[in-house]
Formats: C-alpha cells, structure tokens, sequence
C-alpha cells in the first residue's frame, strides 16, 4: 500500500469512557514471550479499556497474534511457548498458577481466523459451552441463552429453522458469526479475535464489522487485523506493533492522522511492511 489509508469510520468517534475514567479491563506490565530461543514479544505494557474495540497491527511476525494469544492462556498449548511478565484481566492476574483456565477462556472467549465450527448441528455448537459451565439448569433456559447468543451474534433469523442441521453447512461468514455466538454464549466479558475477516468476502466481512460495532457496548474487543482500513473502521483504539514491540496505542482516529512515532507513520504510509 502507498497511499495514507483512506479513513472510514462506521463507529461514532467518541473516546471510550473507560479511557477517560482509567478503568482498564485488560492490563499488561513488562510482557515477555518467548518460543525456544526466539524472543517474540519484548518488555510489552498495555492498557486496553472496556467496551471498546482495539486493533493490532503491525506487520507479519511482529507478535500481534502471540500477544493477543497470551491474554487468554492460548499460549500454554504450545508447548516450546513461555510468557514472563504481568498480565491481569479485571485486576486479576491471569497466570496466577491457581487460575482455572478453563474459566478464563470463557471469561475471555477467542475467535479464528478460519471459522472453526464444531462438526455437530448449529444448536449444539452453541449449547455446548453453557452446558459444560453449568450455566442452564433445564432445556428451556438452554434454548433460551442458544437463542440470545444466536441474536447477539445477529444470525438467528437465518438459522432458527435449522437449529439441528451441521454448522459447518453454513457459508463461511455465517460460520464465523456462529463462532461468535459460541463465544457469547458463555458470558464472556473480553472477545479477542485473530484476524476474523482473513477467509471471507467482502459482503460477509462488512457484516461481521457491523457485528464488532455492535458488540462493543457490552464487551472489551482485541482484533488482530491486516487491514489498516478494518482497524480503521471498527477500532476506537489501535496498537501498532513492530518487531516484537508495542510501538504505541491509542486514538484510531489519532494514530491514523498523527501517529507519535515515526516507524507508525511509515508503516501506515506504506513505506514498510
Ligand atoms: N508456535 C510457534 N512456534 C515458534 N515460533 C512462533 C510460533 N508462533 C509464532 N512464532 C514466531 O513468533 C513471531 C511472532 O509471530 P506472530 O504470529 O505472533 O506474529 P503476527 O504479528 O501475528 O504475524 P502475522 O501477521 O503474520 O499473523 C514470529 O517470528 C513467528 O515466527
């Protein structure tokens, strides 16, 4: 890309209160990642608010999806993986050895790149996180949290007729909005996803975009994405990293106009990357 990304803005421009008031969901301090030898994340601190959407960009191999990975213990099924540093979600620290991960995935629910339905029916991919976590206690207060998460995830109307049908006959962006309604479906309070949008059209992408916008009243949102102009679009706050570092975080609209530094100017410009 050459030119300065062309900036549209689905999303109202106001600064997301919880920058204003310093209330942070998810803070980092001094965050180290390591795969073997090789230093993926160096010496990372963030604050990164509630309800509101933040985008990570950066180019390829800068450690955005390492990162976004560490904020839900993704990290710990690899197994060369090893994070040092502070990493707390609600002034909770997520690595505290007493820490029930499963909880927390749920807690902090994750979203692929590729849409990775469950092979059972469109129904069972939702209920089954609510089922293991207990959080229905009969069948009509588990049809009830399938259909809130459905709505939530803005795909009910196109599937409530085929509840038992294979989620993976779906296309690909009603798979991906399913995933999201998986996600939901177990109260999450932070939704992190790694580039989303990478495996689908551009119709399909614009939907899920409408979606993040609306799912930003009531959730803290992570999104990792190429796109300059998605991150453009749906973030309120932007993070550029580079080469393992967080070079600066902040105002989408401000890091898009005026970054602070000059390795985000040039990459947003299209000078690297
Ligand atoms: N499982 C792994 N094992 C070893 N090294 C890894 C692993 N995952 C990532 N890395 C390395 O860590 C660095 C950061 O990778 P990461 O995937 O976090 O970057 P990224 O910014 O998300 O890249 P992309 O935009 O290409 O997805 C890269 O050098 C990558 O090769």
């Amino acid at each position: 890309m050459n030119a300065p990304v062309h900036h549209q803005t689905l999303v109202t421009p106001e600064k997301p209160k919880a920058l204003a008031a310093g209330q942070f969901k998810v803070t980092a301090r001094d965050v180290d990642v390591f795969y073997g030898d090789k230093h993926a994340i160096r010496k990372l601190s963030i604050d990164i608010p509630d309800r509101a959407v933040s985008a990570f960009i950066g180019p390829s191999g800068c450690g955005k999806s390492t990162f976004l990975r560490c904020i839900n213990r993704m990290n710990d099924t690899i197994p060369t993986c090893r994070v040092t540093g502070d990493i707390k979600v609600d002034k909770n620290d997520i690595y505290d050895p007493k820490i029930d991960v499963v909880q927390l995935r749920a807690k902090v629910g994750m979203v692929f790149q590729k849409p990775n339905p469950f092979p059972k029916s469109i129904y069972e991919n939702v209920a089954y996180g609510p089922r293991i976590h207990g959080l229905a206690a009969s069948k009509t207060e588990l049809d009830e949290i399938v259909e809130k998460s459905l709505r939530k995830a803005g795909l009910w109307e196109e599937v409530k007729d085929r509840l038992q049908h294979p989620g993976t006959g779906l296309s690909g962006g009603q798979q991906q909005r399913l995933c999201i309604a998986r996600a939901i479906a177990v109260n999450p309070e932070v939704i992190l996803m790694d580039e989303p949008c990478s495996a689908l059209d551009p119709i399909a992408t614009a939907r899920i975009e409408e979606l993040i916008d609306e799912l930003r009243q009531n959730y803290c949102i992570v999104i990792v994405t190429h796109s300059m102009q998605q991150a453009a679009r749906v973030s309120q706050l932007t993070a550029f990293f580079h080469l393992g570092t967080l070079v600066e975080y902040g105002d989408t609209d401000e890091m898009f106009t005026a970054p602070q530094e000059k390795r985000t100017q040039d990459y947003i410009t299209g000078r690297f990357g």
